[in-house]
């Protein structure tokens, strides 16, 4: 039997993905949310899903199997049992605010009337304080939280499937997330990998698990090969994350020696390394120049196993120079995002015109809106699969943040 998990490049053929239509929890904000929700905009639901339907088509048109995420964690807390669901719940209601007390009490009740599905989404859309027929009298809820409309927040980032965890080898790491507003969400992907039939006890590894207190998620996590990794050092994922899930995987056996840490800006725009910088085919890549300094140069450093549990580094500015290396290879094509054209690349990366989905080596899909790079990537040999973009790039997230591989096939 092929093994649940298994990606071992950006670029092999895709074969199972994890994907998550956009619900409720995409629009169940108000405008001052947003920022604390890491949204820009509110997207138009009904045409946020068809866009993301006919990004799942495309997908299947091309021979993947696409798993949704809300399915697959209400299948794996019913296949874990009454047990288990309810000590998912209490982890949900504990990191929500509400590790004891009435409102635990009563929220609890109130999930627990529901199907396992129901409950699952309800969770993930938020509930608000008038779907419930209780009025706290606390005095935090009555002087402070008297006009906040919640009592569990939405999960509108859940879309993006790339961050909470990451495919590596035969394994993955499930993380420990940078803001409030996404750390429930690998709850749910440490419950799929720990009771969904499809991948308890298949010998699935976890590389890290989520409860670390240092940060790292998966859209720095960059699997360029069986044996090499890229990790952004960013907004998101810090150093000592990297070093944390280096050790690891050195020690166990993974396949992995060799990660380059790339540090970025630590910005909003260019949040995870896959923001400014894909794989797309043996030998290619994007940029977003914006991340280059001068001479194209950017602090880079090579980690490999050292004496006694150490970790070896070294430090080179050279990035297209550290990947032929690292990937044995001749001659290396960066294609800069927006045609290296300061105005479009900038507008395109904010766009994720960088963040593009491999489903084969040299075939990616991206986002139609980002034209200038689309027509940069067709005249550098690629095949390009477009996809609307309009209401689902308002998340800040593109074809790869909206994608967890799950099995690739092998280069
Ligand atoms: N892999 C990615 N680049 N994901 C993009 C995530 C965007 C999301 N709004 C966030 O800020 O977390």
């Amino acid at each position: 039997m092929t093994k649940p998990i298994h990606v071992t490049s950006e670029i092999g053929k895709l074969k199972v993905v994890m994907l998550k239509r956009p619900g409720v929890e995409v629009e169940n904000f108000t405008p001052d949310m947003m920022p604390r929700l890491l949204f820009d905009d509110i997207p138009y639901l009904p045409v946020a899903q068809k866009e993301h339907d006919a990004f799942a088509d495309t997908l299947r048109d091309n021979g993947v199997e696409v798993l949704y995420l809300e399915k697959l964690a209400a299948e794996a807390l019913d296949a874990g049992g009454d047990q288990v669901k309810d000590a998912f719940l209490e982890q949900m209601l504990a990191e929500s605010g509400y590790a004891a007390g009435v409102l635990h009490n009563v929220l609890k009740e109130y999930l627990n009337s529901m199907s396992t599905q129901d409950m699952v989404i309800k969770i993930m859309g938020g509930v608000r304080k008038n779907e419930l027929d209780f009025v706290p009298r606390d005095l935090v809820s009555a002087a402070e939280e008297e006009d906040y409309p919640f009592f569990m927040d939405p999960m509108p980032n859940l879309y993006f499937t790339r961050d909470p965890a990451a495919s590596i080898g035969d394994g993955l790491s499930i993380n420990h997330m940078t803001f409030t507003a996404r750390r429930r969400e690998s709850l749910f992907m440490e419950e799929i990998i720990k009771y969904h039939p499809r991948f308890a006890n298949q010998g699935v590894q976890v590389w890290r698990d989520r409860n670390h207190d240092t940060r790292i998620e998966g859209g720095d996590e960059l699997v360029l090969s069986d044996t090499v990794l890229a990790i952004g050092v960013s907004q998101r994922t810090s150093a000592n994350a990297i070093e944390d899930i280096a050790r690891n995987l050195f020690k166990n056996k993974s396949g992995y020696e060799k990660i380059i840490a790339i540090r970025i800006p630590h910005n909003h725009a260019m949040m995870h390394l896959d923001t400014v910088f894909t794989m797309i085919n043996k030998d290619q890549f994007t940029v977003h120049p914006g991340i280059l300094g001068e001479g194209g140069h950017i602090d880079t450093w090579t980690i490999t196993q050292g004496k006694d549990g150490e970790l070896n580094l070294d430090h080179r500015t050279d990035l297209k120079q550290v990947l032929k290396d690292a990937l044995h290879l001749d001659d290396l094509d960066l294609i800069p995002t927006g045609a290296g054209d300061p105005i479009v690349s900038a507008r395109e990366q904010w766009n994720d015109g960088s963040n593009t989905l491999a489903i084969a080596p040299g075939v990616v899909v991206t986002y139609n809106r980002n034209y200038v790079s689309n027509r940069v990537l067709r005249e550098h040999g690629l095949k390009v699969l477009e996809v609307l973009s309009s209401e689902l790039s308002r998340g800040r997230g593109g074809p790869r943040c909206m994608s967890m591989p799950l099995v690739r096939e092998d280069l």
